[in-house]
This record gives structure tokens, sequence and C-alpha cells, in this order.
């Protein structure tokens, strides 16, 4: 009988699930990462929240671990690469307290339009101090919504049920889906502009961390009001604390911190700051929901193998499964470079298959290319829920198999329609098994799309190659593989380069200003 571990506070639904369909549970919440580290090679299964972190030094231990379930919708806490590499499918439940957390946006945006915590408090003080407390309605203010997936979405709808206005700015937001929400898409500094309240809805990424920034704090009409129910790190605390003290942020509702759990926070005590420790998911339904989620998911895949909400596994019948495999971590890789590169809204996706590929389930391959594209944007997308998320955008995506065979025996093309036109990149198996980039943007390239990695379009010049090399050398950074492709002799051309250390900011500041370069990005893969 498979075992499982609930290590963080759940609702007793969960349990009971595990057991009724006969997978043995033990809920042990109060082990420090020691202790969970002795005990958690005994377990098939973690069930767990947010607290418990499941860091590569603690899969090191899990030695029958096959399934990690989150119930809940951000994995952040957990080394998702880590459990892939050691074949540890990790779960989600990517809807379950959507909605939960929308109220919870939504009454704190009440609690600071009407500074309620402080007046509760001044009450029951015995000072009734009716003078002080004067709030401003919501009725026709403008609300400034940084992210429009699941949660944003529910928000938004709330706001106008509200009679606010709403504008949003969110990279994947198309024109089309922000007209059926009712919002105005807008770009970040016209949102900072406009908004009398900001509420934040993305996950944490290298692109959204500190995304209110001291800079664009700054850029914020005065008076405005923030609220952030989704991730601490999306906003420079020291800078939103100076903001208060100086008046121009009337006040600001954070749920989540830098430095959780937070029992010491500059913030607190700033006048016009208003706090809560984590808690918006925390209610019955939303806790039962994720509960109840997460046990069938789990049972059904320690039980049957069957996949749901995977975040690195598609969902598969055992006899595809090794037949696909290998392209779905192509189309994954394809889709994540298209994902990175593309630097505005996706209007449409089309995948070609040719060859050998043309001949399998197109459905999987289509889930692990979408997985990939939206990964940039969201950190609870899987091979699952990728198409319906695109089809709830309005992403157009479409499937076409050619018969012919071209210069490979099997290749998997993805063209992408953006606002600066269609951009296509393909790729093809070599020896089978292992993914190889061979076109990007129309020029012929062959890479390993793997781990850290530079892409620079540059023009074709003599000594080029060697002034990029010697930056990268001055920094610190090492190149493991490199690849080059052009357009034609002295036109256009592009490196794509491995390396082993983090490209920084400041080195793509340096490589942006070389000589002939017109686009230096950092990719992850
Ligand atoms: N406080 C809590 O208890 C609580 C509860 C649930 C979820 N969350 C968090 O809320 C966040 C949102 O969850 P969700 O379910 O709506 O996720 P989601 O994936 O449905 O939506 C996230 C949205 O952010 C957008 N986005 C990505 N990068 C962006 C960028 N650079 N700028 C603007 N927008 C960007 C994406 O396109 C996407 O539409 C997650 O971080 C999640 O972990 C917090
Ligand atoms: O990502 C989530 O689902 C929320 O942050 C909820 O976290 P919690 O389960 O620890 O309340």
């Amino acid at each position: 009988m498979p075992k499982v571990l609930i290590s963080d506070k759940m609702d007793p639904k969960a349990a009971q699930i595990f057991r009724e369909r006969g997978v043995e549970v033990d809920e042990i919440t109060d082990k420090s990462p020691e202790e969970l580290k002795d005990i958690i090679g005994r377990y098939d299964g973690l069930a767990l929240r947010s607290s418990t972190k499941v860091t590569g030094d603690l899969l090191e231990a899990a030695d029958n671990m096959k399934v990690v379930g989150r119930a809940g919708i951000g994995v952040d806490n957990i080394d998702v690469q880590a459990a892939s590499a050691k074949g540890i499918v990790v779960m989600n439940t990517p809807f379950g307290n959507s909605i939960t957390t929308a109220e919870h946006a939504i009454a704190m945006m009440f609690a600071l339009a009407r500074e309620i915590p402080q007046a509760d408090a001044s009450t029951q003080a015995g000072k009734w101090e009716k003078k002080k407390f004067m709030g401003v309605e919501l009725t026709s203010k403008t609300l400034g919504l940084i992210g429009a997936g699941n949660i944003g979405g529910i928000v938004a709808d709330r706001a106008r049920g509200l009679k606010m206005k709403v504008v949003a700015y969110d990279p994947f937001l198309t024109e089309e889906r922000a007209l059926e929400m009712g919002v105005e898409k807008a770009d970040l500094d016209t949102l900072l502009k406009r908004a009398d309240f900001i509420t934040l809805h993305t996950p944490l990424t290298d692109q959204t961390r500190n995304i209110l920034s001291k800079e664009n704090l700054a850029k914020t009409k005065k008076g405005v009001r923030i609220i952030n129910c989704a991730r601490g790190g999306l906003i420079d605390e020291a800078a939103l604390k100076e903001g208060l003290d100086s008046g121009h942020i009337a006040g600001a509702a954070l749920d989540v911190f830098v430095e959780e759990p937070a029992r010491e926070n500059p913030l607190f005590g700033t006048p016009g700051f208003i706090s809560t420790p984590h808690l918006g998911a925390s209610t019955t339904e939303a806790q039962v929901n994720v509960a109840i989620q997460i046990a069938e998911q789990m049972s059904d895949y320690l039980l049957s193998g069957g996949v749901t909400n995977a975040l690195n596994m598609p969902s598969l019948s055992a006899e595809e499964a090794p037949l696909l495999k290998p392209y779905m971590a192509l189309a994954e890789k394809l889709g994540s470079l298209v994902g990175q590169l593309a630097q505005d809204a996706l209007k449409s996706i089309a995948i070609e298959t040719e060859g050998a590929a043309a001949e399998l389930n197109q459905k999987p391959i289509t889930g692990a290319v979408l997985a990939g594209v939206m990964r940039a944007y969201s950190d609870s997308v899987n091979m699952v829920n990728a198409p319906f998320l695109a089809k709830e955008r309005g992403l157009d995506v479409r499937e076409v198999r050619h018969d012919r065979e071209g210069d490979y025996h099997t290749l998997v093309r993805i063209t992408v329609q953006t606002d600066e036109g269609d951009r296509s990149v393909a790729g093809t198996l070599f020896s089978n098994t292992e993914p190889r980039l061979v076109e990007l943007f129309g020029i012929k390239v062959e890479a390993d799309l793997a781990g850290k990695m530079l892409y620079v379009v540059n023009a074709d010049k003599a000594g080029f190659i060697g002034r990029i090399g010697s930056a990268l050398g001055e920094a610190g950074v090492n190149i493991g593989t490199f690849h080059l492709g052009r357009r034609a002799t002295g036109g256009e051309a592009v490196l794509l380069l491995s390396v082993d250390q983090d490209i920084t900011p400041e080195l793509l500041t340096t490589l942006r200003g070389m000589d002939g370069v017109k686009t230096a990005m950092a990719l992850d893969f």
C-alpha cells in the first residue's frame, strides 16, 4: 500500500480520501527540515501547502518519493527541477482557492479605503475618533490590475460589480480577452499613472520580481493604495515604506512578504499599512476544495498512474508514454524558447509536425508546447491546463500535420503571431530521443536548449565572436556550448550559448551596448 505524508496543516478531508482510496497516510506538521529529511525516505507521496520547503536537499533523501502534491497554487516552495530530475511528479490544484484569494484582495481594498483595521483598533481602545478616519469611495475609481490570470480575472469581475474601472497590465492578455473581461489593457506605465488602487496577481518570476520597484512606485498617482495578495517579492518593501512615510502612497495592504513567516518587518507600524499572515487561501471552502483535489489526484497517480494537473508531466496513457516522452520534451523546450523570446501578447500559435512526429497523438505535443510558452508568464500552468488557459485567453491554437518529410525524419515547428509579425522555431530529435533546435526565426542554428543560455542577435561582422567571448570572460561567465547561425554572409546572425553562471542584468546591458548587437537576452530551460 503506498504511503503519503501530509506535512502542512490541511483540511481533514485529504487524509480521509487517502484512507478511503487505499493509501496509508501520516499527518506530521511540526518537523524541522532536518527531521523531515530523516523520515521522508519512508514515503511515496508528500502532500503540502506553502510552509514545507521541498528543496533539492530534502529530495535527495526522498528515495521512494513518486509524487509531491501542492494543495494550492504557488509551487515556489518546491524545487520542481530537482523533483523532475528525480522522476518525481509535482502536482498542484490551480483553481481550488482562486475565488477565495480574489475575495481577500477585494476585502483588503475595502479595508484600505475605509481604514477598517485602524478604526477598529482605535474604537476598541475607547477613543471614538470619528473625525480621524475619513475614507474614500470605490465607485468610479480606477483599479490597476497587474496580472490578469485566474485570480486577477475574478478580482476584475468583482471590481466591475463595485462600479470601478479596471485597467490591466499582463503581457499575455490579448485585446480580445481584455474586452471579454471588461477591462482596459494598458502598459505598466499607463497603469501606474492612472490607478487609484493597484492589486498584484502575478507569480514571482525574474520578470515580476520588484515589479513595483522604487522607480515604478514613483510613477504612481499621489494617494495610490496598493494591495498584494500574490507573492512577497513583487514589491520593493523598503521603497513601499518610503512612499507611505512621505504620504505619496496613501495605503498598502500586504498578505505576502519577502521573508515569511514575517514576524518582523520594517513596514510594521507604518501609518497606512495593514497586513494579514498569508491568509489569501484561508477559507473553509477553499481549503476543502484543495484538500479533496490534491488527495484525489495523488491517489490516482499512486494507485493507477493517472496524471492530472502535473507541472512536470503530461497526462498520458501507459502505452503512449514511452513514444511521446521525447517529443514532449522537444515541444516544451521549443515552446519555452518562444515564450521567453516573445516580448508582447501572442495572438496565435501554429504547431506543425512533419515526418514521424506527424504520426503521433498531437494533443500531448500541443499541451507541452503551450505549457512551455506559458511557463514564462505563470507558474501554475501545466500540460493539462495549458490548452484550457490558452482558449480562455483567446489564443488561437492550430495543429497542422504534414505528410511530407523534409530535411529531417521528424520535425516540430512552432509559429507564433505577435504584434511584430510571425516568428517560427523548429526542432527535431537526434537518435529519436535527444531534442535539438534546428531553426530559429528563419535562421538555421543547431542547439540543445538546456540550462542557462544567452541569446544574441547581431550583425555578422569579423571579430564579433571574440568580443562576446571576452565580455563574458570578464564577467566571470564560462561558456559551455556555442551555437551560431546567420541569414546570409554579412547579414543578421544569431548566437545561442549555454553558460555556467547567471547572466546578470549588468552583463546584458554591456552586451546590448556592444557594436553590432541588436538583441541580447538571458534564457533558462
Ligand atoms: N495569498 C495567497 O494565499 C495566494 C493564494 C492563491 C494564489 N496566490 C498567488 O497569486 C498569484 C496569481 O495566481 P493565479 O492563479 O491568478 O495565477 P495565473 O497563472 O492564473 O495568473 C498569473 C497571471 O500573471 C501574468 N503575468 C506573468 N508575468 C507577468 C508580468 N511580468 N507582468 C504582468 N503579468 C504577468 C500571467 O500572464 C497570468 O495571466 C500566484 O503568485 C499565486 O501563487 C496567492
Ligand atoms: O499559492 C497558493 O495557493 C497560496 O499562496 C496559498 O498558500 P497556503 O496554502 O499556504 O495558504
